[in-house]
């Protein structure tokens, strides 16, 4: 697990609380009292009343922020919170089954109360913690996103948003590694943590991205998904993906668009280098996919006695 260390940094912006991972990047501050709004659409998961939305709220949110680590498959999971909210609710991305105990524990010692965990998509590398989350703290939700065509409480489609107390994340399709991949990007607003972060899962790795040749993986698709919907961004957006097999931990928009060296290329031989990219097979491929596809949760009966 790399760097879960807690910093609450004071005296920054008006008052607010800044939590600051201790190997990463982020610094998370929302300076601005919240005004009376009603921002939720319809279709946002998590959607509240627009009238329990009204009325100066003097209250400010505060992100809580934990990068985690799974060695075998390198993956990382995110841990996001509101912890000027009351009941300090959480939301999980892209959990691996063999860390869930850690996760539980951590969720719990933190005091919150955890609403969603989401994919970034159907996993060909590891199970996914989904399934073992589920049985493990009630209430709640998966999520993943409709074109997955993976099963899950929720299904979600570009622009929703994925709201735990005063912060959200949005859905961005960014498909190409996976027919179904999506990114999740932290809100837009005063209110909203600054700078923006965005969980990219596999379609942008650190000074990478994911690989093309299985699941539905369409080069072209992946360098429009990462060109329009994550380097649109602004650029001192801060950019999490799902794996990193150098030891790196966070970039940005800015830096990839300077460095990354698949990226910065034009499309055309964008897809000459995906194309040769001759990576074996990922050793889990055929227990995880199917796995994923019903977010981890192989044998409905054993889960039950989880
Ligand atoms: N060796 C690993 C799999 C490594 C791999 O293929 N990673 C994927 C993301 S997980 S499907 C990828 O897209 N890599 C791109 C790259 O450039 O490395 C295993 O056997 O599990």
């Amino acid at each position: 697990m790399l760097g879960c260390v807690c910093y609450q940094i004071p005296g920054r912006g008006t008052g607010s609380s800044i939590y600051m991972q201790a190997l990463g990047v982020a610094a998370v501050v929302n300076p601005a009292s919240l005004t009376a709004r009603c921002l939720l659409p319809s279709r946002a998961v998590g959607v509240r009343s627009c009238s329990s939305m009204t009325g100066p709220k003097t209250a400010k949110s505060s992100l809580l922020f934990r990068q985690l680590f799974e060695k075998e498959s390198s993956t990382y999971t995110y841990l996001l919170a509101d912890v000027s909210h009351p009941d300090r609710p959480a939301v999980m991305v892209d959990p691996v089954d063999k860390t869930v105990e850690r996760d539980v524990a951590l969720v719990q010692q933190l005091g919150l109360k955890l609403l969603y965990v989401v994919n970034t998509h159907v996993h060909a590398d590891h199970v996914t913690g989904t399934g073992l989350l589920k049985a493990k703290v009630p209430g709640v939700k998966s999520a993943i996103s409709r074109a997955s065509d993976a099963k899950a409480d929720v299904h979600l489609d570009a622009g929703e948003k994925i709201h735990f107390g005063d912060l959200y994340l949005e859905v961005r399709p960014t498909p190409g590694h996976t027919k179904g991949c999506v990114t999740y990007v932290t809100g837009e607003g005063p209110e909203q943590p600054s700078p923006r972060m965005a969980f990219t899962g596999d379609a942008l790795l650190i000074r990478g991205c994911g690989r093309t040749d299985f699941q539905g993986g369409d080069a072209s698709q992946l360098y429009k998904s990462v060109h329009s919907q994550i380097f649109s961004l602004p650029k001192d957006t801060l950019l999490y993906p799902a794996h990193d097999y150098k030891g790196n931990t966070v970039t940005t928009v800015e830096e990839e668009l300077q460095h990354n060296p698949r990226l910065t290329k034009d499309e055309k031989e964008f897809k000459r280098i995906m194309q040769n990219l001759g990576l074996p097979y990922p050793k889990m491929i055929d227990v995880a996919v199917p796995a994923n596809m019903v977010c981890g949760i192989q044998d409905p009966v054993a889960m039950s006695a989880v």
